[in-house]
């Protein structure tokens, strides 16, 4: 749909609409349907993606509160993707506090573009006309709520204030946080300095404009994601293995830090993004396309970064997709994988080597019992506890790992939950 503007926004509504599809309906991940040469996004103008892809993960945040407001106004289920268009509209109405006339005639323009939903536009019409009166559709009501599969456990380890807590936070959009390559001078306008040393930019920027982004001084990564190398400690000059490296985040702090980084992962088009990141920021690793689970390693390492593969329920404020894409029935699995990576790391040490195990998780599962196991396992495996700048003491657990949640510094914004511990092994 060409001339998105003088069209009213219906080409990236529409493609909103088609990436929320994707989503709901066919169960794909968001990043993946992005990422797709032929997905709903080809051909939209750079503002028009971008448009599209706010409003999808908007409306992702607020489905429940959606369909509250809508329902009073329903008297029989609509088809679905009648239901993804008034969700659409009554989020453009509640959070993006667009003007009704505009969310209104273009929720009743989709429907007649489709030959299935050309029938329903009369009642779309009359549905948001109403919600429209409205002032704040939403007040009053608690924000979205996470799936029980999940909700479940996280009550049972944090309590429910906690975990209401942590939705409250996922119901915004987050802030974007980068780490500065040692040395580099950024100056980047409405930055905010966070206490454990990443820069913390406003939701939605566009990072590739901001400056010293082409000159590779920065990347983007999660303000709890830097703290594991921080944990790790790497000097300049020790063999480091990353292990389940890509994209590469991590890889770029230990090579920034000089450390001689060998970067391993499993996956050959996530290494191509961790390549481009290291020629961007003009730094080296070497980079090894390998199943780790099969790998050997030529020498022992100093020190390893094992960022294990896991549910990913720490970034849900990041990916608000996944909790309709997943339902938690790969779990075994992936414990059953974080243990063997432990165990075969532990092995790949020098001895008085080091191991920091992460997961972005908020499960304890994936986290302080992995650490527990490990530890029974390996006897003489100490945990070092974390002493880092503006980690504060109430996230390290009892055992010596350090439990991060989206609701720690809420009212900046939050941070992905993470759960992160140092191994050492005997000298
Ligand atoms: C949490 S992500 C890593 C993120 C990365 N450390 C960063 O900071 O950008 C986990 C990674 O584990 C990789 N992976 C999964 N199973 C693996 C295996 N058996 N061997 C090596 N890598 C694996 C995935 O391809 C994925 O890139």
């Amino acid at each position: 749909m060409a001339g998105d503007k003088q069209s009213g926004g219906l080409a990236a509504r529409a493609a909103a609409l088609a990436l929320l599809e994707a989503v709901l309906e066919q169960g794909a991940m968001l990043g993946q349907v992005l990422a797709d040469p032929a997905g709903p996004l080809t051909g939209l103008s750079p503002s028009d993606r971008a448009r599209a892809q706010r409003l999808a993960l908007a409306v992702l945040r607020h489905i429940e509160p959606a369909d509250r407001v809508l329902k009073p106004h329903l008297r029989k289920e609509p088809p679905e993707a009648v239901r993804i268009a008034l969700r659409l509209a009554v989020v453009e109405l509640a959070v993006e506090h667009a003007a009704a006339h505009g969310v209104v005639n273009a929720a009743v323009s989709l429907m007649r573009l489709g030959k299935r939903t050309t029938h329903m536009a009369g009642l779309v019409n009359a549905v948001l006309r109403k919600v429209a009166e409205v002032p704040e559709p939403f007040a009053g009501l608690p924000p979205q709520r996470l799936p029980f599969w999940l909700r479940k456990p996280l009550v049972d380890t944090y309590g429910r204030e906690q975990v209401a807590a942590m939705e409250a936070v996922q119901a915004l959009a987050p802030p974007i946080d980068i780490s500065v390559k040692p040395g580099a001078e950024v100056a980047i306008p409405g930055a905010e300095a966070l206490p454990t040393g990443s820069l913390r930019l406003p939701p939605q920027v566009q990072v590739s404009n901001l400056p010293g982004f082409a000159e590779g001084q920065w990347w983007v990564q999660d303000a709890a994601a830097a703290l594991a190398v921080g944990l790790l400690a790497p000097r300049p000059g020790e063999r480091v293995l990353d292990l389940c490296a890509a994209p590469g985040g991590k890889t770029l702090q230990l090579a920034a830090a000089g450390a001689q980084v060998l970067a391993l992962d499993i996956s050959a088009p996530r290494l191509v993004r961790l390549r481009d990141n290291l020629a961007r920021c003009g730094l080296a690793a070497e980079v090894v396309a390998a199943d780790a689970l099969v790998w050997q390693p030529a020498a022992a390492f100093d020190a390893i970064l094992l960022d294990a593969p896991c549910s990913a329920t720490g970034t849900i404020r990041r990916h608000p997709d996944l909790p309709f894409v997943k339902d938690g029935s790969d779990l075994p699995q992936v414990l059953a994988l974080q243990a063997a990576l432990i165990d075969r790391a532990l092995g790949w040490l020098k001895p008085g080597g080091r191991l920091v195990f992460c997961t972005c998780s908020l499960l304890p599962d994936e986290g302080e019992a992995q650490l527990a196991g490990a530890l029974a396992r390996h006897p003489g495996l100490v945990v070092e506890r974390p002493d880092l700048p503006g980690v504060e003491p109430a996230w390290i657990t009892e055992t010596g790992g350090l439990r991060l949640r989206p609701d720690y510094w809420a009212e900046r914004g939050g941070m992905d939950g993470f759960f992160m511990a140092r191994l050492r092994l005997p000298a």
